[in-house]
């Protein structure tokens, strides 16, 4: 059996465990990472941030041409099949793995591909099948395997109409109705992916608002629309049974209700991938989700073993991961590290899309922090009449007295993107947060970023 030695080996190429190498490998150690996959880029790679964003996109701009009038003087409206759409998501992968495999090889950091499972918490043993294993001794080690679609028990996920949001990525022909089972991010996404696809979506939702931590407004922005396009939302409503037929799927629910389409989805949680790990032989233990604790230094509770990402539960993003996987190895590297754990942004791929970052209302509510509101609504920039999406909006929260940004939280076309504006405002010191930031300083014209002028004189005004 070969053997090796490492600094530090990192298990998992996802966002965590590639930032964790880079940056080690940086500050001049030596790195190794194990992965499962013979491409690196992990399960964002491969089955959930960029095939999930890059449906997204490709139905989008078909939802854009369907609805263009211009676009009539080409041809008539029409429809992509969600094997079109996964095909350029295909090649989107592709183009992701070959950078992202440039990146090891550039900084001379191996992978080894195989199964990674602890033999005490110095050892590794990677079990690349066909006699091909290899023991990995490392100083520290990085836990950063990510996670998995949850699979109940009840539900037979081998069924060719059964899909999680991992095996959803194989179906080959677009279904004229699903059911969606789960409301939270992945369930509102692919929800819209299959709407804009033509298909019939029931979103059943165990919960009684979608994304419920969301500012309430927004969440009731996103149910609003949503349905005004045709998906059908059911709040509070849970899992009996399902039985999959050779024609069709049948959602019992336990209010007594029945529901039938071509497929189903789970999108009802997910669960880390520890199980395989032998972490009892390094010490540790995952709790019942298969997820680690650690500290706010990513520190496990066995002192040389680290862990980021997907596996340490919330945020469960990967911008989240990247940051992470960089914190953990700088506190390895001795290279003290903002720990970037405060005001996490959201992005929420739905059509239209969603993103927000600080306090919502209901918290600043709860907190008696007397706010103001500064709104702006898409419709009344030039910009989104000339790109046709005008349905959104953007509110800023902010302190009455100080003028201090406390939350922004957007609806609409770019939302993700618009959001970073505010937030490099949000994250300045004392008197350099203000809103007023927005009322004095020049926005290109026509954009969307002259929101954020409309939503601050807006509130300045209320005051
Ligand atoms: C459908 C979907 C859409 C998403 N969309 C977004 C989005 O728009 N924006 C966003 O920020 N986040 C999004 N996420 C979340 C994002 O994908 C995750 O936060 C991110 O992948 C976590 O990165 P990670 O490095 O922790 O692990 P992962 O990306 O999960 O990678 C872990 C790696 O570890 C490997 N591994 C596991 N166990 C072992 C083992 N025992 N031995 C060797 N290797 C092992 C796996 O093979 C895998 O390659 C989405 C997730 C899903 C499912
Ligand atoms: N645009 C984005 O940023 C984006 C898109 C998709 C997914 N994601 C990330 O992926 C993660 C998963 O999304 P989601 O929609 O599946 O879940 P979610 O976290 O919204 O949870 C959905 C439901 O499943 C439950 N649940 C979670 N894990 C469970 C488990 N192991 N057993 C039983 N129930 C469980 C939760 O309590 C919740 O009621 C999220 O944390 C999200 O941040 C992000």
């Amino acid at each position: 059996m070969k053997k090796e030695s490492f600094d530090l080996v990192i298990i998992g190429a996802g966002p965590a465990g590639e930032s964790a190498a880079m940056n080690a490998k940086k500050h001049g150690l030596s790195v190794a990472v194990v992965d499962l996959r013979k491409n690196v880029g992990g399960n964002c790679t491969h089955k959930g941030t960029i095939p999930s964003k890059t449906l997204r996109h490709s139905v989008h701009s078909m939802m854009k041409f369907n609805r263009n009038p211009m676009f009539r003087n080409i041809s008539d409206p029409t429809l992509l099949t969600f094997r079109q759409v996964m095909e350029t998501a295909e090649d989107v992968i592709k183009k992701q793995v070959n950078m992202r495999a440039r990146f090891y090889s550039r900084n001379d950091v191996p992978i080894f591909h195989g199964l990674a499972s602890f033999q005490d918490n110095h050892h590794i043993l990677v079990d690349g099948g066909q006699d091909e294993q290899t023991i990995l001794h490392a100083d520290k080690i990085i836990i950063a395997t990510g996670t998995r679609p949850y699979q109940p028990a009840d539900v037979d996920f081998t069924h060719p109409r059964v899909f999680d949001s991992d095996k959803i990525l194989t179906l080959n022909e677009t279904p004229k109705r699903i059911i969606i089972y789960g409301a939270g991010v992945i369930g509102c996404e692919y929800a819209s992916i299959f709407n804009g696809l033509g298909c019939k979506v029931d979103l059943v939702n165990p919960g009684d608002k979608l994304l419920s931590y969301m500012d309430a407004e927004i969440s009731d922005a996103l149910s609003y629309h949503l349905r005004s396009l045709g998906v059908l939302i059911r709040h509070n409503e849970s899992f009996l049974s399902l039985e999959p037929n050779d024609d069709k799927v049948v959602l019992n629910l336990e209010s007594g209700k029945l529901l039938k389409a071509d497929i189903f989805l789970w999108a009802n949680g997910r669960a880390g991938n520890t199980e395989k790990l032998n972490l009892a032989a390094a010490g540790l233990t995952a709790n019942k989700r298969g997820q680690l604790d650690v500290d706010e230094l990513y520190r496990t509770t066995t002192p040389n073993i680290y862990a980021v990402g997907d596996v340490i539960g919330p945020p469960a993003l990967a911008s989240a991961s990247y940051d992470q996987g960089r914190c953990a190895s700088s506190q390895i590297v001795d290279k003290a590290h903002p720990l970037l754990i405060e005001d996490i942004p959201t992005g929420i791929y739905t059509i239209p899309e969603i993103s927000s970052v600080g306090k919502t209302e209901s918290e600043l509510t709860a907190a008696k922090i007397p706010y103001e509101i500064g709104k702006a609504y898409f419709k009344d920039t030039a910009r989104a009449k000339i790109t046709g999406e005008d349905a959104g909006m953007l509110k800023l929260l902010f302190h009455r007295e100080t003028l201090e940004l406390l939350g922004i939280h957007c609806f609409g076309d770019q939302a993700a993107e618009i959001l970073h504006i505010g937030q490099a405002i949000m994250a300045q010191e004392g008197k350099g947060n203000t809103i007023e930031y927005f009322a004095t300083h020049t926005f290109n014209y026509p954009t969307m970023a002259e929101a954020y002028r409309v939503a601050a004189l807006n509130g300045l005004n209320r005051l």
